[in-house]
């Protein structure tokens, strides 16, 4: 069942093109991921789907409602699409638990105690029940993105947007993140995720559109997509990010993707163990 569909979108600042015909559909449960250059319109498109920006034409239908169109609660709206930022946006004078509990209690209106048992059974999913009682500063970049997403879960999305998850973590954090993609998609949570990272858009595993000046000039499976036959522009957004994987990863990232292995249950064997 379609959730998301986009039709046509574009947007425009001050006479330039951004989103220049954008079109796509995500399923129910399907993970999509979406790379490209940078200045290429990733999180104007993601700003744009839940009226955080304003697009000058096309058309956005979630859970079967047009949410361009006038009259749309675009608190609701929110709430039916979690964010998870790079900076995972995190109060660091509250709780991990009292991060994920906030939006429960002052959108939601939530009791506490049914906030508490809420926001607890996300930290565990994500792994971090024993960590509920610290502060952001006490812990590290991948836990803290851990509670990032368990706030965005606790809310019970439709849908989870992730702009640029890993880019603010080490090789070892982001690994922890894309774990959590990897458990999320198998449970089936309708994901969007912009990435620049290789390494995350392979081990999650979900389909790739490739965005190039506001328009999607490719999608593919990540093999596919970054294998022998790339599109020239998609080649060399390749060789530009995996040049930089490697200087953060000299070791395993060396290995090019289009000789790697296809990804295995517990994540990729190709590119690089972070
Ligand atoms: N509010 C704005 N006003 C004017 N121009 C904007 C605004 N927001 C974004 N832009 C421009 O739109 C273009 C696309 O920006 P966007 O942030 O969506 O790109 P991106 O693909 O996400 O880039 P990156 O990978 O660097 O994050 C850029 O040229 C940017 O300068």
């Amino acid at each position: 069942m379609t959730l998301l569909s986009v039709q046509d979108l574009k947007l425009e600042y001050d006479g330039r093109i951004i989103l220049d015909g954008v079109s796509f559909d995500l399923a129910q449960g399907e993970l999509k991921v979406i790379m490209g250059p940078s200045g290429s319109g990733k999180s104007t498109l993601l700003r744009c789907l839940n009226r955080l920006a304003t697009p000058t034409g096309g058309r956005v239908v979630f859970e079967g409602r047009d949410v361009l169109g006038p009259g749309v609660d675009e608190r609701a709206l929110r709430q039916r699409i979690g964010f998870v930022f790079q900076n995972f946006a995190l109060y660091r004078h509250l709780t991990a638990l009292q991060n994920v509990t906030l939006a429960l209690r002052h959108l939601r209106r939530m009791p506490a105690a049914e906030a508490d048992e809420r926001a607890l059974r996300q930290l565990a999913r994500m792994d971090m029940q024993a960590h509920a009682h610290k502060y952001p500063a006490q812990l590290s970049g991948g836990q803290k993105q851990r509670v990032a997403i368990a706030r965005a879960l606790a809310m019970d999305p439709a849908v989870l947007f992730f702009d640029e998850p890993t880019s603010a973590l080490d090789p070892l954090m982001s690994r922890e993140v894309v774990n959590i993609l990897h458990q999320l998609r198998d449970e089936r949570v309708s994901m969007l995720c912009v990435t620049h990272d290789l390494y995350l858009a392979r081990a999650a595993g979900g389909r790739v559109m490739f965005l190039d000046e506001g328009r999607i000039h490719a999608e593919g499976e990540v093999d596919e997509l970054f294998g022998p036959n790339a599109d020239p522009r998609v080649r060399a957004f390749f060789h530009q990010e995996l040049r930089q994987a490697q200087t953060a990863q000299p070791i395993d990232a060396a290995q090019p993707m289009d000789q790697a292995q296809p990804a295995g249950p517990s994540g990729p064997a190709g590119l690089a163990e972070r």
